[in-house]
């Protein structure tokens, strides 16, 4: 069995690389990064440390890897010849890696088993967009050799500190559900995943609760100046803050799926734990990277916030941790820059509707807007 992994960095070779390795599969990461896959090309292997509690290594070798701005023809061969293609590069990347996803699909003979195409990014149906490119205006045969399911990955797996070459730190803690339909009753091989009915519960809980609660630790840890996110747990006052905004999400899940309260209740202390771990090299600046994609219409702030605001649910922890979105003015993340132009250039009411798509119209338009007042009030880059 062969797999291509589109982005080798944190989450690739930390987890997605990791359960395809340990599931057999020949692996092949495909990055831009020369100096990446330069370095996974002189290697013999790498060692994933979960660090916390229950945490051991695991020791991947025997990869491959490929340069996929530089290396087309190996890669389109790589793809043709494969089982699975994966990614990890990023939502905003997925319209670079389907060309070449693309031209591997259409080299494969047509006898061959179908290639199975799942992007692990956190985004709602991911792969689903990954498709759209996929096929763009001449779809050919494209799905009569291929097939595409949404996944939901979750494991934290913080930027690595100087020095540690390719090896990864991570969190003991994994999730990987696939969507089963897809399959036709004929999965991947993939020991460490879970195969679920539908996607769409498991993404949103996930999406809305651990990056949500994330990205609110973030920025409230950032507004109080403290650079790693377990010490955002560790002071009292944030941790109430981000469980106020946990409860909100739970609100909805719990309305909109019909998960158990208590269940949901010890998904949510659980995630809480998990930020906490000294262990972890995590910071603020990491998690709350991209603030503009994280404040678009269907991410983890607005897309919870505003099916609240449609059941006449409230969302002013929601919001709260919005506002701290809009002020987290890392000069060096493009996002936060953009976020901090787009307040400056516009009237509140328009900055809403750049930032988060919604329509004067919708019911958590008005509170948005007093929250962008505010951050233009205070943002002063
Ligand atoms: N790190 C985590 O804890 C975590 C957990 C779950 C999901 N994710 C998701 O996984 C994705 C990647 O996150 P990450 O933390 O691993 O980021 P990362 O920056 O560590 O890795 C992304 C990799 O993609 C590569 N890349 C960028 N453009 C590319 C292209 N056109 N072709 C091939 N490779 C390309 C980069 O060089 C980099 O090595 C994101 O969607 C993120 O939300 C991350
Ligand atoms: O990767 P992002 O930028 O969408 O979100 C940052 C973190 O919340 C995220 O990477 C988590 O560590 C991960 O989603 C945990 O499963």
């Amino acid at each position: 069995m062969k797999a291509v992994h589109f982005g080798a960095g944190n989450i690739g070779r930390g987890f997605v690389g990791l359960l395809l390795d340990e599931a057999g599969y020949e692996l092949t990461f495909a990055d831009v990064s020369e100096a990446l896959i330069d370095q996974l090309k002189a290697a013999d292997s790498y060692t994933v440390h979960e660090v916390g509690d229950g945490g051991r290594d695991h020791v991947i070798s025997g990869f491959k890897a490929i340069n996929s701005n530089s290396e087309a023809e190996a890669l389109t061969a790589a793809i043709a010849e494969a089982d699975v293609v994966t990614c990890a590069v990023g939502p905003n990347t997925l319209k670079f890696i389907a060309p070449a996803i693309r031209k591997g699909i259409d080299a494969r003979p047509a006898e061959a088993d179908k290639l199975v195409v799942m992007a692990c990014e956190n985004a709602i149906n991911a792969t689903d967009g990954l498709k759209a490119f996929v096929l763009g205006d001449d779809a050919a045969d494209v799905e009569s050799k291929a097939v595409f399911a949404n996944t939901a990955v979750d494991r934290i797996v913080p930027n690595q500190p100087e020095g540690m070459g390719l090896d990864v730190n991570v969190e003991p803690y994994y999730e990987w559900a696939i969507e089963e339909p897809a399959f036709g009753g004929n999965p991947p091989k993939i020991p460490g995943a879970t195969f679920v009915p539908s996607l769409a519960p498991f993404i949103e809980r996930k999406l809305f609760t651990v990056n949500t609660g994330h990205a609110a630790t973030a920025y409230f840890g950032y507004g109080a100046g403290i650079e790693k996110i377990s010490d955002v747990l560790a002071d009292e006052a944030l941790q109430a803050k981000i469980y106020a905004v946990l409860q909100e999400t739970k609100s909805l899940l719990v309305a909109k799926y019909g998960f158990e309260p208590e269940v949901q209740e010890a998904y949510v202390r659980k995630i809480l734990k998990r930020f906490a771990n000294p262990e972890l090299p995590d910071t603020v600046v990491r998690v709350g990277r991209s603030p503009l994609r994280k404040l678009s219409r269907h991410e983890r702030f607005v897309g919870p916030a505003a099916e609240l605001a449609e059941r006449g649910m409230g969302s002013t922890a929601l919001t709260e941790a919005m506002l701290g979105a809009m002020l987290f003015d890392v000069a060096e993340d493009p996002e936060a820059v953009q976020v901090g132009e787009i307040l400056a250039g516009n009237e509140p009411e328009a900055a809403v509707s750049e930032l988060t798509g919604l329509d004067a119209s919708h019911p958590l338009f008005a509170q948005l807007v007093e929250v962008a007042r505010e951050a233009k009030g205070t943002r002063t880059v």
